[in-house]
């Protein structure tokens, strides 16, 4: 009886996540894209979804907006399955993306009265305040718009339909300096309001402070699924300093301490890459070897992204 109420809830807390993503898969002729991606999103995060050129990030966010057909597998939004009630799903989720049209004879403000008559939980103000905000011209033709002009343009129309769940794909492309800035800071408010974000970017420097969640795709797989708080908490750079150079055996030692996954040495000095738990292992060294100073330092985004890549930094 407690197992069947209790398997029932886990069903229900499901059906209302955000985003909950169960093996979607996406061919095209013989070419798979995504091969069976499982991914839960959580309220009030933002997830960043990092890969190269290629690895399918698009094509998914594409799939979420019913752009593209799933091959097998499923998805849902705050519970509405993706496929089969694509319109309720939708209702709560907008994409930001340069692939996304606009309508080019329409202006800003022709594109918030359309807005009006799609959407009935539009928020004029919030359109208005947003294109302000991008110092966005209301009154010319899409088509006469910049490259960072129609990205505002698109952002302002996605905050007018006040969603849920925002899909960003290198959404900052074209924005200046600025507008970028202003850009994170919206997604930041939007985040602490509830909402959810997953954004697709290839400027590890912009997510860096905002992302809670860090997935990276390649070849249509996912590589890794982690809390960035975890990430920072354990992927640490140990760089060390000694009295005088370890001996070969000693190196060895080291190397083979349970956590540290690389290392390079350089003189007297050296620098491990430690997975897990640093407090201790930093410890251990200090008694056993001889050290002279040793500084932690947690692995950069980037660093965690090249390592997971199989490159080197
Ligand atoms: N319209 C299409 N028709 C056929 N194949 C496509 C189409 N769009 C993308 N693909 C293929 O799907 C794969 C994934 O492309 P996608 O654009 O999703 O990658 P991405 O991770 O978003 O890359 P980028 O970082 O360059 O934006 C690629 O192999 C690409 O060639």
């Amino acid at each position: 009886m407690t197992q069947s109420f209790l398997s029932s809830a886990a069903v229900q807390a499901q059906q209302h996540l955000p985003l909950s993503i169960q093996g979607l898969t996406v061919r095209d002729r013989n070419q798979v894209i995504i091969e069976d991606l499982w991914l839960d999103l959580q309220s009030g995060q933002t997830t960043a979804l990092l890969g190269p050129n290629g690895a399918g990030k698009s094509t998914l966010m594409h799939a979420l907006m019913g752009l593209v057909p799933l091959s097998s597998g499923s998805a849902s939004i705050l519970g509405h399955d993706i496929t089969t009630s694509g319109v309720q799903a939708r209702n709560h989720t907008m994409l930001i993306s340069d692939s996304i049209g606009l309508l080019e004879d329409f202006t800003a403000l022709e594109h918030f009265e359309y807005g009006q008559d799609m959407r009935s939980a539009w928020d004029q103000n919030q359109a208005l305040e947003v294109a302000k905000q991008f110092g966005l011209p209301l009154n010319q033709p899409a088509r006469r718009l910049s490259k960072g002009q129609r990205m505002a343009l698109r952002t302002a129309f996605a905050f007018g339909a006040q969603p849920e769940l925002l899909l960003l794909d290198e959404p900052t492309n074209g924005l200046d300096p600025e507008n970028r800035s202003r850009f994170l800071s919206l997604m930041v408010d939007f985040v602490a309001t509830g909402g959810t974000v997953l954004i697709a970017t290839h400027v590890l420097s912009e997510i860096e402070t905002i992302a809670d969640r860090l997935v990276i795709m390649k070849r249509g797989t996912l590589l890794m699924n982690a809390e960035m708080e975890e990430l920072r908490q354990h992927r640490n750079l140990l760089h060390v300093n000694f009295d005088r150079e370890l001996t070969d055996a000693e190196t060895t030692r080291l190397r083979n301490v349970p956590g540290v996954y690389r290392m390079g040495t350089r003189g007297r000095s050296l620098t491990l890459h430690v997975r897990g738990e640093v407090t201790l292992l930093t410890q251990m060294i200090e008694q056993e070897f001889p050290v002279q100073n040793i500084h932690i330092q947690p692995l950069t985004l980037e660093q965690v992204y090249v390592e997971t890549m199989g490159g080197q930094l």
